[in-house]
């Protein structure tokens, strides 16, 4: 039987707080930076952790900040390493019990902004779990452990490397206290374990690897030392800034690289075939005075007609069937994984009507708004379908996006950065709309991502700023881009 100890944890968490995260790429849709990873080594109980929390703290207004601890990294265990552990004679202080070359691995995924799978590790078990833990879209990373500055290869993906300098009682005595209280140890072993691998490994491995480090805080008493390292993120974040959502709205058709000026006519863009019925729906759905439920009852037509439109371009193979005749009827059979994404809230209509074509069809969110004092979009939150929480599956994924207009793009271009990152094929992502304008987005994504397949009812010529009215929180305007003629804010008019 597995030891437990009640209500103790069995794993240290990978904490994840987000305040929106900024666009991390350009306009052409490519990564401008990485994320910002800092490394904070020292002895077992000298307050890495403590650290860590107390920058993430101060950084509470700033992007999403991840704390990635080692432990996650111990190796897997088998029978008679974990005798020996439940024996207190295994050494998990030795260099050889992390699993390093997962740790880079995990690490440079983070750090390049892609999807990450991370294990989980329980110290009353002294195992990994069978379970992994899903990680994406941190700007900052927080990487703890008494081992991540001895690695050369860790050591390369940090922009910031911490020692913690502590003195050795009270690290004794705070690690006799929190080893009894959590991980479910007695006073014989933990000074048992003390003596024989965690002193050993902290004069030989721990201790020396400080020569590394740019900063060493010391281990109690540490305000002033964690406020400057504090300032030193803070002014290395203000120099990633991006912003470009005004010269989005400015894109015009590259007519000299051989773009027609009419959206409609490029490749890769389907205009769904303005018959007379599609022309009536677009005029109910213009028109100011139409009534909230007329406008969802053409809004849901107009989305399923759109995504049936869609439904052509996912890949079909030959399949033969037997008819109740007895015949043979050669048809086609749609093969390919295929899920719904959608942007919150304007991409909730398209989703209704995905749905009733595609019954049971995995479908994710994401929340992207705008940055009220900037403008600029923010990532708020991902929730993604299984099919991509893989990188493996995902490059076979099919995957409609959806939101109901595209203006500046600027929404559209962080969206399909998101299922790019988590390994999801250009080809394979169909961007299903209502109406994009002529200037500012389409040609914003045509251009980051000709692969990516826009199909929409509607071209309307013009995308116009304007000034939003007064927040009511900031008591401020902000600016904001309309398409003119348009349909207004289809997503309050759907749901408000
Ligand atoms: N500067 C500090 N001031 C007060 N308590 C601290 C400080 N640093 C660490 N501690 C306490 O010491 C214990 C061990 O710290 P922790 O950060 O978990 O160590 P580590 O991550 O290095 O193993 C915790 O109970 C923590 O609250
Ligand atoms: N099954 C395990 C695995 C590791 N340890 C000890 O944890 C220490 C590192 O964690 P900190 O939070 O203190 O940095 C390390 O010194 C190992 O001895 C363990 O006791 N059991």
């Amino acid at each position: 039987m597995l030891p437990t100890t009640q209500g103790a944890p069995t794993h240290k968490n990978h904490i994840l707080t987000s305040h929106g995260r900024p666009p991390w790429y350009g306009p052409d849709g490519l990564p401008i930076h990485n994320a910002f990873v800092i490394g904070i080594a020292g002895g077992s109980a000298s307050g890495k952790t403590y650290v860590a929390e107390k920058i993430i703290q101060s950084l509470q207004s700033l992007p999403s900040i991840l704390i990635l601890s080692q432990d996650s990294f111990y190796k897997k265990h088998n029978e008679q390493e974990l005798a020996l552990a439940f024996s207190n004679e295994y050494d998990f202080d030795h260099p050889s019990s992390i699993d390093m070359e997962l740790f880079a691995q995990c690490l440079k995924d983070l750090k390049e902004y892609k999807q990450t799978h991370i294990p989980i590790y329980s110290f009353v078990h002294h195992q990994r779990l069978p379970e992994t833990k899903y990680l994406y879209g941190a700007s900052v990373i927080i990487v703890e452990g008494i081992m991540t500055l001895l690695d050369p290869a860790l050591r390369d993906l940090y922009d910031l490397k911490i020692f913690v300098q502590c003195d050795s009682d009270l690290m004794l005595a705070r690690r006799l206290r929190r080893d009894i209280q959590q991980r479910g140890r007695s006073v014989d072993d933990v000074l048992k374990q003390y003596l024989r691998f965690v002193k050993p490994a902290f004069d030989n491995f721990v201790g020396p690897s400080a020569k590394y480090a740019d900063v060493i805080i010391p281990g109690a008493a540490n305000t002033v030392a964690i406020d400057l390292v504090v300032n030193h993120i803070r002014r290395k974040l203000a120099e990633r800034h991006a912003s470009f959502r005004s010269e989005l709205s400015r894109a015009q058709p590259a007519i000299e690289q051989g773009w027609d000026a009419e959206v409609s006519k490029w490749p890769g863009v389907v205009l769904l075939r303005q018959t007379p019925q599609l022309k009536g729906i677009h005029t109910i759905l213009r028109d100011e005075t139409t009534s909230r439920e007329d406008f969802i009852f053409f809004a849901d037509r107009l989305a399923t007609l759109v995504v049936e439109c869609g439904m052509d371009l996912l890949p079909y193979v030959p399949h033969s069937v037997q008819t109740p005749t007895d015949a043979i009827a050669h048809g086609l059979k749609l093969t390919a994984h295929v899920c719904g994404v959608s942007i919150i809230r304007a991409g909730g209509p398209l989703q209704a009507g995905l749905q009733r074509v595609l019954r049971d069809v995995p479908l994710g969110a994401l929340l992207i708004q705008s940055d009220p004092s900037t403008g600029e979009p923010l990532l708020l939150h991902t929730s993604l379908p299984c099919y991509i929480l893989h990188r493996e599956q995902a490059k076979d994924t099919w995957v409609f996006l959806l939101d109901s207009q595209i203006g500046t793009g600027a929404a559209a271009l962080m969206a399909i950065r998101v299922l790019l990152d988590h390994g999801v094929q250009e080809e394979h992502i169909i961007f299903l709309t209502f109406l994009i304008s002529q200037q500012g987005g389409p040609n914003v994504l045509r251009k980051a991502f000709p692969g990516v397949r826009i199909v929409t009812s509607a071209v309307d010529e013009l995308l116009l700023m304007a000034w939003s009215d007064v927040d009511w929180e900031t008591g401020e305007r902000r600016r904001v881009w309309k398409i003119v003629p348009g349909m207004g804010h289809i997503g309050d008019r759907y749901y408000l």
